[in-house]
């Protein structure tokens, strides 16, 4: 067995009073990428200068305002980026930067030299307060903990002294989730008591999951504590910065956003240490898919994908939400079926709401109309055949046609696993438009009557390739056609069953189709059969000789 004695539970917050859980998400929070930092310090390779760069601009062009650009004291390729932003002019006004450092004096030092010239800059410091940590890292108490804290505010609030910046100061209890609330508590208020109001900025206080160490319930409580019980709520930015150890970074940064959180920090996919940081991306467009408007500019998934799998050398998993190459299709019969009957009563209803089952959010927000929503495999059904033959080539086959040809292609995917669009439209050609044995169609003369009577057809055709000429009458062009059939071949018995139609395309190089269900008078056996022509009537009469020639089989 497995040694699951080794594991102390994480103790739990003892805090009746949450009021999160009656709340809901009705706005985005501000949003704060760390992707040059977090994300960054995480790769393998971490990102060149012109690497750095592209991610910068990316995240410009999403429309983020805050933006960690990384801890520039640390190497000088972090602090070379930086200076290139701000001697290239690369910096919108109405974005922050941010960078990070320890609360070490020469770090810090050197950090300001990194920042000088940026209009609005915040000041990112932060020192571990864990339990753990202290014991086993710093060897220290807690009031010595809190003492590094306050030094390094002090520290940035004298260098702010003589800098032209508009500085904010962010401050971290780094591995907040393993601290004393009361202690954390003690040391925000220590700090914000230190920083005394230096400017007009509010403080963030950033309350790390630096590891998620427990369920989303207990960081939602840990956070709605906190929020209650600040000195100086009212100058405070309240930011989380959610880690994904357990995989539910994105479900713990929802509840935090009910306990009270203003700001999240997180990377695009959710790069970052370990098992990343929470997934920006998918908190927006969770809200997006809500009717809450992201505040990001989320419409090009493809491209926010290939410049973040290009800069960080990292792969985006095929089901990661959103993103995911398979996340929006469906293999399986029963939710094709669905998808299928629920684009088309959205398409009726026309209220522009979104609502299909098994699809919470339209691919093409996403800027990935051009994926196939329904993929076809031994798992799928007649629904999803359908659905590729409308989708893909504009087909749509009557409700009683759907199983016949779904069968013949289940037999191919049987064989050979998934079937492509393109090879389910050859079949539907093979099988219905282009066979010419026994009966090829050749013209037809169509003479519908002036007033009452009978339409007259004058047929040209070859049968199992003998050109003939018939001519009949009916009581409509297929019966008529039917008749001249069989007036050269007398074999031919048949009854039509369905009859079915629809345009094409559009415009002037419009064609129609026609489903023609027959069936053969002595034998029982029932097929459909589809002509395609520019004319209606002469789709029709292809139809006919569709069903004919697959009667005949
Ligand atoms: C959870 C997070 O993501 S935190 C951010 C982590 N990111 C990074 O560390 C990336 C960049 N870091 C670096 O390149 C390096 O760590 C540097 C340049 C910042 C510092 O380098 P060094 O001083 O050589 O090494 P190191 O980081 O190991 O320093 C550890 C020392 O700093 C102290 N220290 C660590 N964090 C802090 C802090 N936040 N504030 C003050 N002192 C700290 C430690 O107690 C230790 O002290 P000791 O030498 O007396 O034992
Ligand atoms: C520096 C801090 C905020 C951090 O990255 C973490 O705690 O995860
Ligand atoms: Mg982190």
């Amino acid at each position: 067995m497995m040694n699951f004695k080794k594991y102390k539970r994480v103790p739990v917050l003892d805090y009746p009073n949450r009021e999160w859980p009656d709340k809901e998400i009705k706005k985005a929070p501000a949003w704060c990428s760390v992707d040059l930092r977090d994300g960054n310090q995480a790769l393998i390779d971490p990102m060149t200068v012109d690497e750095k760069i592209e991610m910068f601009q990316l995240l410009l062009k999403l429309g983020f305002k805050e933006i960690e650009i990384g801890f520039p004291a640390a190497s000088q390729i972090e602090y070379d980026f930086l200076r290139k932003l701000v001697e290239e002019n690369m910096i919108p006004d109405d974005v922050t930067v941010q960078v990070l450092t320890q609360c070490r004096e020469h770090l810090i030092d050197r950090t300001f030299e990194a920042i000088e010239g940026i209009k609005n800059v915040i000041v990112h410091i932060y020192n571990s307060t864990s339990v753990l940590q202290r014991d086993v890292v710093f060897h220290m108490d807690k009031e010595a903990i809190k003492q590094i804290a306050i030094d390094g505010t002090n520290m940035v609030k004298e260098r702010m002294k003589n800098c032209e910046g508009n500085i904010t100061l962010e401050y971290s209890p780094e591995s907040f989730t393993g601290t004393e609330m009361e202690f954390a508590l003690d040391i925000c208020n220590a700090v914000q008591k230190t920083w005394d109001h230096a400017n007009d900025n509010k403080i963030i206080f950033n309350l790390p999951a630096t590891v998620e160490m427990t369920t989303p319930n207990v960081y939602a409580d840990q956070i709605e504590w906190m929020n209650k019980h600040f000195e100086d709520r009212d100058n405070i930015i309240l930011s989380v910065h959610p880690h994904n150890d357990r995989g539910t970074g994105v479900a713990a940064t929802e509840l935090a956003l009910l306990a009270g959180a203003d700001r999240v920090e997180g990377t695009l996919f959710g790069n970052g240490e370990r098992t990343g940081n929470v997934d920006i991306l998918t908190l927006a467009y969770n809200m997006f898919s809500q009717g809450i408007n992201p505040g990001l500019e989320l419409g090009d998934i493809n491209e926010i994908r290939e410049v973040y799998e290009r800069c960080c050398k990292m792969k985006v998993g095929m089901r990661h939400p959103y993103a995911g190459k398979l996340v929006f299709t469906a293999f399986s019969g029963s939710h094709q079926d669905a998808i299928n009957k629920g684009i088309h009563a959205m398409n009726k209803r026309g209220d522009g709401i979104w609502e299909v089952p098994y699809l919470p959010i339209d691919p093409s927000d996403l800027g990935r109309q051009y994926e196939p929503i329904v993929r076809i495999n031994s798992q799928s059904g007649k629904g999803g055949v359908a659905f590729v033959m409308d989708a893909a080539y504009g087909y749509k086959l009557p409700k009683e046609m759907q199983r016949e040809f779904a069968d013949v292609i289940q037999k191919i995917s049987e064989k050979q696993g998934e079937v492509s669009p393109s090879t389910i439209m050859d079949k539907f050609r093979e099988e219905y438009l282009d066979a010419e044995e026994p009966f090829a169609f050749i013209r037809a003369k169509v003479e519908e009557p002036e007033e009452e009577g009978e339409t007259r057809v004058t047929l040209r055709f070859r049968y199992k390739g003998e050109e003939m000429l018939a001519e009949a009458e009916g009581n409509g062009p297929i019966n008529a056609a039917i008749q001249a059939i069989r007036g050269k071949v007398p074999s031919v018995d048949v009854h039509v069953l369905n009859y079915s139609e629809h345009a094409l395309s559009e415009g002037s190089e419009a064609k129609a189709a026609a489903y023609i269900q027959m069936e053969d008078a002595k034998s029982g056996r029932i097929t459909f059969g589809v002509g395609v022509s520019s004319n209606i009537t002469r789709a029709s009469i292809r139809g006919m000789f569709s069903a004919l020639n697959r009667l005949s089989r």
